[in-house]
Formats: C-alpha cells, sequence, structure tokens
C-alpha cells in the first residue's frame, strides 16, 4: 500500500470531532485530510473555530486547516460523522448519494433496515446490509454510547445462553451530552433522571446488534430491555448497573468464563484500535469506578465488576467504559478499521477505492462469510 485513506471529519468541532483528531492522528490507515463544522466555524482555523477540551493539544496540522461546512464538496472519501443530529440526517444521506462511506456516530440512521448497526467484535457480518443501499456510497452506523457497553457484556451471554430480560440503570457521564452541554448549575452535586430519548434508544438497539442476518435482513434478538437513564457529575464514562435473566440455567463461573474469554474479528485482525480484552473483568468489591477504570484499553474496553446472583432476575454487574472513546469515536474507528481490513474499500484503498467494488465486495460478505474473507487476509 502507497499511502494512507483520506478521510474528512463531519462534527469536527464538537466533543465527539475532538476525539475522531485525536484517535486518527497518526493512524496507519487514515489521514484526516478535512474537516467540517457549522456555518458558525465554516472558513476558520480549525484552532479559532474550536473549544478544544481534549488533554492532549491540537496537533499541529490539524490547527492550521481551514473548517468546511457542510455545503462544501469533499473529495474524502470516507466521512467520519459526529455531527449533531439534528443536521445528521440530511447531510449523512446526501454524502451517501454523492459515493461517499459515511461512518456515523449519530442516531438518525441507526435503526433503519438497510443501514448496519456495528459492533465488529459482535455483528461485523451486518456490514454486507450495505450492499443493499440505495445510495451509490453507504452509512454505516455505531450505537448510542450506552448501548455500547450493554451491547457487549451482553454478547457472550447472549451467544451462549440466550439473553430472555434485562433491566438497566445509566449513570452517564456530562461529556456524553456535548459541549458546553448541560450547565452547572444543574449538574454539581446533582443528578438529573432524565435524558431526552436515551431509554428508548437503550431498549431497542442492543436487539438490532445481536439480531442475525436471515435473507439480507436482521431479525432482532428476542429479549426485553427495560432501561432508566441518568445524568451524574462525571465528565467521562457511563456507569450502567444491570439485571438480566437468561435462557438456559448457567453457573456465576460460566458466565465470568465467557465473558473474560470473549474475543472479536477486530482481535483476530489485530485492529489498531482493537482492545486486547473487549470485555475486562474486575473483581474488586467497589470497580469499576469511571475516574480510576475508564482509560483501561485506551479506552476502549467495556469493564465488568460485581457480577453477582439478583433476587429479582438471574443476575446483576456492574459496566462501564468510555463514552466518547468506545462509546462514540472510537467505535466508528474500529468500524472503519474493520472494513478496511476486510477490503471493503478495494485492495489498495488509498487509490483504487470505488462505490460499485464497495458494494460488490459487500454482498460477497454475505454469500462467502465472514469466515473466509477473514483467513484470506
Ligand atoms: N458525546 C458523546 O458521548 C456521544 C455523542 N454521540 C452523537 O455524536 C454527535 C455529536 O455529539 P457531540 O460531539 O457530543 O456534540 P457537540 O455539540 O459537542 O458537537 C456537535 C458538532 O456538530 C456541528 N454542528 C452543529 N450544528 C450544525 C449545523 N447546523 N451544520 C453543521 N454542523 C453542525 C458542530 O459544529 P459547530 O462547532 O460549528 O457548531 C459540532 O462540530 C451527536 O449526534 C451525538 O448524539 C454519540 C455517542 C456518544
Ligand atoms: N445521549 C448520549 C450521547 C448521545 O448523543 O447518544 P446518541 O448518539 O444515541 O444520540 C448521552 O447523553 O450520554
Amino acid at each position: 500500500m502507497n499511502s494512507k485513506m483520506r478521510v474528512a471529519i463531519l462534527g469536527a468541532t464538537g466533543t465527539v470531532g475532538q476525539k475522531f483528531i485525536t484517535l486518527l492522528t497518526d493512524h496507519p490507515y487514515f489521514e484526516v485530510a478535512e474537516l467540517v463544522a457549522s456555518e458558525r466555524s465554516a472558513g476558520k482555523r480549525y484552532v479559532d473555530a474550536c473549544a478544544w477540551k481534549q488533554n492532549t493539544p491540537i496537533p499541529g496540522y490539524i490547527a492550521d486547516m481551514q473548517v468546511k461546512s457542510l455545503e462544501d464538496t469533499l473529495d474524502s472519501p470516507v466521512l467520519f460523522s459526529g455531527l449533531d443530529s439534528s443536521v445528521a440526517g440530511a447531510a449523512e444521506e446526501r454524502y451517501a448519494r454523492l459515493g461517499h462511506v459515511v461512518i456515523s456516530n449519530s442516531k438518525n440512521h441507526r435503526m433503519e433496515e438497510d443501514v448496519p448497526l456495528v459492533i465488529p467484535e459482535i455483528n461485523p457480518d451486518h456490514l454486507s446490509l450495505i450492499a443493499g443501499q440505495k445510495w451509490d456510497g453507504a452509512i454505516i452506523t455505531n450505537s448510542n454510547c450506552s448501548t455500547m457497553f450493554l451491547a457487549m457484556a451482553l454478547a457472550p451471554l447472549h451467544e451462549t445462553f440466550g439473553v430472555e430480560a434485562v433491566q438497566v440503570t445509566t449513570m452517564q457521564a456530562i461529556s456524553g451530552a456535548g459541549y458546553p452541554g448541560v450547565a452547572s448549575y444543574d449538574i454539581l452535586g446533582n443528578i438529573i433522571p432524565y435524558i431526552g430519548g436515551e431509554e428508548e434508544k437503550m431498549e431497542i438497539e442492543s436487539q438490532k446488534i445481536l439480531g442475525t442476518l436471515a435473507d439480507g435482513k436482521v431479525v432482532d434478538a428476542d429479549f426485553v430491555v427495560s432501561a432508566q437513564c441518568n445524568r451524574v457529575p462525571v465528565v467521562d464514562g457511563h456507569t450502567e448497573t444491570v439485571s438480566f435473566s437468561l435462557k438456559k440455567k448457567a453457573s456465576l463461573e460460566e458466565l465470568r468464563s465467557v465473558m473474560a474469554g470473549f474475543r472479536g474479528l477486530p482481535q483476530e485482525l489485530k485492529l489498531p484500535s482493537a482492545p486486547d480484552h473487549p470485555i475486562l473483568m474486575m473483581d474488586d468489591a467497589d470497580r469499576p469506578q469511571p475516574s480510576r477504570d475508564v482509560w483501561l484499553e485506551k479506552g476502549m474496553a467495556t469493564v465488568v465488576g460485581r457480577l453477582r446472583p439478583c433476587n429479582v432476575l438471574d443476575y446483576r454487574m456492574v459496566i462501564m467504559g468510555h463514552n466518547t472513546v468506545r462509546g462514540a469515536a472510537g467505535a466508528a474507528v474500529l468500524n472503519a478499521e474493520t472494513m478496511f481490513r476486510l477490503g471493503l474499500f478495494g485492495d489498495n484503498p488509498a487509490e483504487d477505492y470505488n462505490t460499485e467494488e464497495l458494494k460488490r465486495r459487500a454482498y460477497a460478505l454475505s454469500t462467502d462469510g465472514m469466515r473466509d474473507v477473514v483467513c484470506s487476509k
């Protein structure tokens, strides 16, 4: 391969957009070539347009880049989207129509029948849905941030024992609300027991992710989820307490073993952003804690602790993860890395990407099966 694939970041000035920049700097497959934000930012240098909130400085090559608007023509084939959901729906669709591959974080297209909602450790085969998309390009989505950790923790349990019912209560960090997000007056020393639309998303997204493909469609997994979502005064890291029942009886040791041993395609392919342990089990009685554990596996782990029997459902546990890394930008980057290594962007993505080949190769994923594609790499 001669060079890296050019990518653009939509919503580059936002919380998720900034995380894309940090994760894509010095990336082995992709180079950030274009930055896009609202009319408020367009035309300005990135450093002047953005309220940078990361713990590392703005990378030098990014600081002076001129921000583009959604009206501008982009020449990067792959677009990472951290757009505000008020504009993401139409903008992402327009770019897909123009032949771009949009790897989106936003909620707008997640539940559409022909749009894959992908966590590559769980359902990389769902990428084949893009073969049937109506656009020349494609839209690929990752889940809601709270759903990410729930779906990850449930995946090995569902595969081995079958999940029947789930009750989850979230304690979500303020970075999940973007910037400036929730007013300090409202959140300091407080808990807000409502996050608009969050419970509804958590109650349906996991079933699509853990669903199976049949005749080119996803058949949702058949468990029920009841979610209660709260905003708490934590900067980064969503914590969730989960009770669940299973279809088959299982011992605590069996649960522990399937969760700790869970691995997927990103680990098999040793993708640059793949955590070695997608589920990290902790034994300490008072863990996981966001301020201590959120950066484990570079923010890409789902950390699970306090796995124990439940008096109402079968078992309960506490799960936690970095909402803007594994729950947002890192999830999208891992999706793009998976597509890259599965050959969906072509054999030499920097030079020969084209939309017809993308669709053909996506279709081949469904006919040849993931194992064949993976083994041939
Ligand atoms: N924060 C998180 O943990 C997670 C967020 N998400 C989703 O990711 C997306 C981004 O979230 P987040 O980064 O937190 O939000 P922010 O509010 O921090 O950033 C929003 C971004 O969208 C841009 N934008 C806003 N309005 C327009 C417009 N009219 N035209 C073009 N660009 C516009 C902003 O540009 P400008 O600066 O110029 O206004 C900014 O770059 C949302 O859809 C969110 O739901 C998903 C999972 C987790
Ligand atoms: N709602 C989440 C973040 C988010 O934006 O989710 P979604 O991408 O599903 O809209 C939070 O507040 O923590």
